[in-house]
């Protein structure tokens, strides 16, 4: 996992590093990590031979990173150019960069070379952005390596100017800034290296932390043993999905066959009569569930909640379901159990606030967000989630007493307690209906794996367990989104056949 740090908590470290390491050394350091990035971009976009790299290079101590790294590329034999966007730039990085060679003009007199380059490193302003910076304009179809923090994004907030320099890759220094991964960040940044430069965060609470793709391998393969080899269909676990409607037929069918590409050892399916011939031929591995084997499935898990026994080990409770007509009795028998539930669509519109036995993940967009905040007595407006997402999933998270996955381009995960995780990193072609049904499915089947939840018994899931592998839900299901869009346009149905491969990379 990744923690992440607020601008004042990475300044007040960088003031104690800089004591006793000297300024001048650290810059360099980033410097080194840019010029490295840059050269690893350049070679992964092969045909824009000879490269020909263009720092733009600002007023402070970021213009100064640009500037030593355009240096170090210069002195590798890469032709650069420094164009300089303002009045004055950093004296020594400037000499450092001329001495090896390199040409520093006014970005007026310059920019018409911007055509020509292989690569930009955006070096304009980091960490002292201030809102209304003046920012230039590049070519559309530029390739863009940013400094530390996109110029035209504040690392704070996340929120980015309409001109904001779009970059492909940024390379943060010192840790991740929370601005780096919320509101606008994600559609700007590109994919973020930290290049730590050794700095000392050990007396720093994070204010959260990112999982990434390798975090969520890292966390996935803790949990498993050579012993689940031998487990039988039960053992691995079973999830119990209470969905559809004749108003939305479909969702029903998008969750279960998702489960089902994952892997699970056994799904069962509690949907209105109607859509049980359509679900016994869309996902024939599905096996029905009535009302009376909820019951008998909630009595047996009062002695095991997964396993020997146990004949459901998690649920999964709302996609397609009417909102006008849930079987709300059969859900609230549900609710009141102690198996892991995740909780989406028209699940969000019944489940209750208050203290609860069961640990549950809730997974609204930012609209569901709000009208779950409304049931509380939370008024908000959709601006005030926007500004403040995590704030609001907090409240979220509180008021229901469970976890809260907010989606979207940035998935924040926050407990009760008021910890957090986020995700990043997904594909914007995930905004497809059924795509959270698809979500759903997969965050089911990983809440039914007791190896993964570590239920034994009656030992419940651990709030922390849940959200981490929420996390690895999102994780997988912005892979998925990402393997599906390079072949071609995505829909529900195309994820779902790309899960078997996904997870495969997964370790499943
Ligand atoms: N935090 C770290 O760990 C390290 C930071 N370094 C670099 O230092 C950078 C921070 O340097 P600075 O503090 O000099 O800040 P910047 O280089 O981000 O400079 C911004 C400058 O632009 C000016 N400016 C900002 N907004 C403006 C506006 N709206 N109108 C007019 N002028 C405006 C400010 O006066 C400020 O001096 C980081 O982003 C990073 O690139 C590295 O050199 C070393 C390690
Ligand atoms: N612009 C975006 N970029 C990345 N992921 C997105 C974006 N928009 C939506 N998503 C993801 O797509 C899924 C959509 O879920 P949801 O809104 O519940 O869709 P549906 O109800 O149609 O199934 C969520 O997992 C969300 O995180």
């Amino acid at each position: 996992m990744i923690p992440v740090y607020s601008v004042a908590q990475i300044r007040a470290v960088e003031a104690q590093e800089i004591s006793k390491r000297g300024e001048a050394s650290l810059m360099k350091q980033a410097a080194a990590e840019l010029a490295s990035v840059a050269v690893t971009m350049l070679a992964d976009r092969p045909g824009t031979e000879p490269a020909f790299v263009i720092g733009l290079i600002g007023p402070g101590n970021n213009g100064g990173d640009g500037l030593y790294a355009l240096a170090q590329l210069q002195q590798q034999g890469i032709s650069t150019l420094a164009l300089q966007y303002a009045d004055q730039v950093h004296a020594d990085a400037s000499a450092a960069y001329q001495k090896a060679g390199g040409t520093l003009t006014d970005f007026a007199d310059g920019q018409n070379e911007l055509l020509g380059a292989s690569l930009i490193i955006d070096a304009l302003y980091g960490l002292g952005y201030r809102a209304g910076s003046p920012l230039p304009s590049v070519p559309a179809q530029s390739y863009v390596l940013a400094c530390d923090v996109p110029s035209g994004l504040d690392p704070e907030t996340g929120v980015a100017e309409d001109n904001v320099l779009r970059a492909d890759r940024t390379v943060t220094f010192g840790a991740m800034k929370s601005g780096l991964l919320t509101i606008d960040a994600p559609l700007v940044t590109g994919d973020i290296s930290v290049a730590d430069l050794e700095f000392d965060f050990s007396s720093v609470s994070p204010e959260t932390q990112m999982v990434d793709e390798a975090a969520a391998v890292e966390l996935l393969n803790q949990h498993r043993s050579w012993r689940d080899a031998g487990r039988h269909k039960y053992q691995r676990g079973v999830l119990g999905l209470i969905a559809g409607s004749d108003l939305y037929p479909g969702a029903a069918q998008l969750t279960a066959k998702a489960a089902v590409n994952c892997g699970i050892g056994l799904l069962r399916t509690h949907v209105p009569e109607s859509i049980q011939p359509l679900l016994a031929v869309s996902v024939p591995e599905s096996v029905p569930l009535d009302d009376q084997q909820i019951k008998e499935a909630l009595s047996s898990s009062r002695r095991h909640l997964h396993g020997k026994g146990a004949k459901i080990s998690a649920w999964a409770i709302g996609p397609g379901l009417d909102g006008r007509t849930p079987p709300t009795g059969v859900i609230a028998e549900v609710f009141a159990s102690r198996q892991p539930a995740v909780i989406d669509a028209s699940g969000l519109e019944v489940v209750p606030t208050g203290p609860s036995e069961q640990p549950r993940v809730l997974t609204p967009h930012s609209k569901e967000l709000r009208m779950l905040l409304n049931r509380a007595g939370v008024k908000v407006t959709p601006d005030e989630i926007a500004q403040d997402p995590i704030r609001w999933t907090r409240w979220a998270a509180l008021a229901y007493n469970a976890v809260v996955l907010l989606k979207g381009p940035t998935n924040y995960i926050v407990a009760p307690n008021g910890s957090s995780l986020v995700v990043t990193h997904s594909s914007p072609q995930l905004a497809t209906a059924g795509s959270g049904d698809v979500l759903t499915g997969i965050l089911g089947y990983l809440l039914s794996d007791g190896s993964l939840t570590g239920t034994q018994g009656l030992r419940t899931v651990p709030n922390r367990r849940i959200m981490e592998l929420t996390a690895c839900a999102a994780i997988i299901h912005g892979r998925l989104g990402r393997v599906t869009a390079e072949e071609g346009t995505v829909s529900a149905s195309r994820l779902i056949d790309n899960l078997p491969k996904v997870m495969k990379h997964f370790g499943f």
